[in-house]
């Protein structure tokens, strides 16, 4: 560590989750962040401002501003300065999308190299990103970069890679309309950053409303396949129904009923795996249907929605719990409308709606359920989607 008095962390992604979660967390428990982006104005206002406002969006906030403060920037693509942050780092985290950890994987790799040539010690990495098992997806991206084998022991020693799961919605807001700068953020009041303890590299870093856990997956699965997979199903029916925003699709009573449907039949495979008592995870159900109707917050269909194809991967947040159920025998009907819905997203400004609109039009439904869900063909569960994607194509005629 630099010194008790200066720690210094340098978080990937000066977007939504960096400022208004994760970076804000690191600064509120005494650490300097830096944050690498490629975003050139971002990191220029950083270091004119060296802080930032936080407005927490909800009913009745203890503290409805925050100012965020002893926070820099770097161009994540200048690689002697991001060298620099990474060697001086006591901690590292990301919020970059997971398909971004690839990309920050290479400068990762040689900031490694570097901390082991300056003789730096424990060093923890930890990826904040809507993907199970993030962290360790981006050790492995590091390690196709690290050939040297002194490189490749130390990394073994010295950097952890904890998983995590991150959950506070923090969508786009109008920073004018925060009376703020590009900078300012909007939040909901909850929030939970849950990391895997028994992964972590020499000491447990002290941060403010970090909490360590030694059964890491339960928590992930549980957060993604409640929270965003109602969501997502809450965008995706919402889109094709015409809405703008969450909080106006879930008003739709057709929808909320299969939004909650979904989360109910995700809920009884979560409680027979991990063991969750299902009536406190009612609660839980309940508690994030609230969320998702905070007046406060107008996030977007299409954000929630972007990049379907990602999200109707085999283990994200739709077709995951899906399997889960199939495993433990459980019904799923409201899950398959949910991926019928999904698999309807026609929206040409997110490249990967578009993708998936093509791959159904030139293969057929039944080829994509099987290459992009990887449901097997003739199966009960690839019929049921197509059967929900069929009654979705009237819903879809009588939009509001
Ligand atoms: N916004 C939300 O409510 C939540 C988001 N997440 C997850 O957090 C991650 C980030 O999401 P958001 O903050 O919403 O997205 P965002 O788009 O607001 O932020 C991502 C940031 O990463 C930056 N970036 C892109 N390439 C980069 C690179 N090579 N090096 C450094 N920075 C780079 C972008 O310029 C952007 O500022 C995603 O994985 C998302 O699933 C998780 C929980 C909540
Ligand atoms: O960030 P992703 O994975 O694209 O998905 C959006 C989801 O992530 C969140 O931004 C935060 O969990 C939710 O608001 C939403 O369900």
């Amino acid at each position: 560590m630099s010194s008790s008095m200066n720690k210094e962390a340098l978080h990937f992604g000066a977007g939504n989750i960096g400022r208004g979660f994760i970076g804000a967390l690191l600064a509120e428990s005494g650490y300097h962040v830096t944050f690498a982006d490629v975003v050139e104005k971002l990191i220029n206002a950083l270091n004119e401002y060296h802080s930032y406002t936080i407005t927490i969006l909800d009913v009745d906030p203890e503290e409805p501003r925050k100012e965020i403060r002893n926070v820099s920037g770097v161009m994540s693509n200048d690689p002697v300065a991001l060298n620099k942050a990474i060697v001086d780092a006591d901690i590292i985290t990301t919020a970059v999308g997971p398909n971004v950890l690839r990309i920050i994987a290479r400068s990762l790799a040689a900031g490694i190299t570097a901390r082991r040539k300056a003789g730096k010690e424990y060093l923890n990495i930890i990826a904040c990103e809507n993907m199970t098992g993030a962290s360790s997806h981006l050790q492995n991206e590091i390690l196709k970069h690290i050939t040297d084998e002194e490189d490749k022991a130390y990394m073994e020693e010295y950097i952890g890679f904890p998983n995590c799961a991150v959950d506070r919605i923090v969508p786009p807001v109008d920073q004018a309309a925060l009376g703020g700068n590009i900078l300012s953020v909007g939040v909901e009041a909850f929030f939970e950053w849950i990391v895997e303890e028994p992964a972590f590299k020499g000491p447990r870093p002290e941060i403010k409303g970090m909490k360590l856990t030694d059964n890491l997956v339960a928590y992930v699965q549980r957060k993604l396949f409640t929270l965003n997979c109602g969501h997502a199903i809450t965008a995706y029916l919402g889109y094709l129904k015409g809405y703008q925003t969450v909080d106006q699709s879930l008003k739709d009573r057709q929808i909320e009923e299969v939004v909650h449907g979904a989360m109910l039949e995700s809920g009884a495979a979560l409680c027979k795996k991990h063991g969750f008592d299902f009536e406190e995870h009612k609660k839980y159900i309940e508690k994030i249907m609230k969320r998702f109707r905070n007046p406060y917050i107008k996030d977007d269909v299409a954000r929630v929605g972007r990049e379907p194809l990602r999200k109707l991967g085999p283990a994200d947040r739709l077709v995951g719990p899906t399997k889960m159920c199939l495993e433990y025998k459980l019904p799923y009907r409201n899950l398959t409308k949910g991926i019928a819905a999904a698999l309807h997203y026609d929206n040409p400004e997110d490249k990967q709606s578009v993708e998936v609109q093509n791959k159904i039009k030139e293969k057929g439904l039944e080829s994509v359920c099987e290459e992009v869900l990887q449901f097997p063909r003739d199966s009960d569960v690839t019929k049921q989607v197509i059967e929900s994607y069929n009654e979705l194509k009237a819903l879809k005629k009588q939009t509001v």
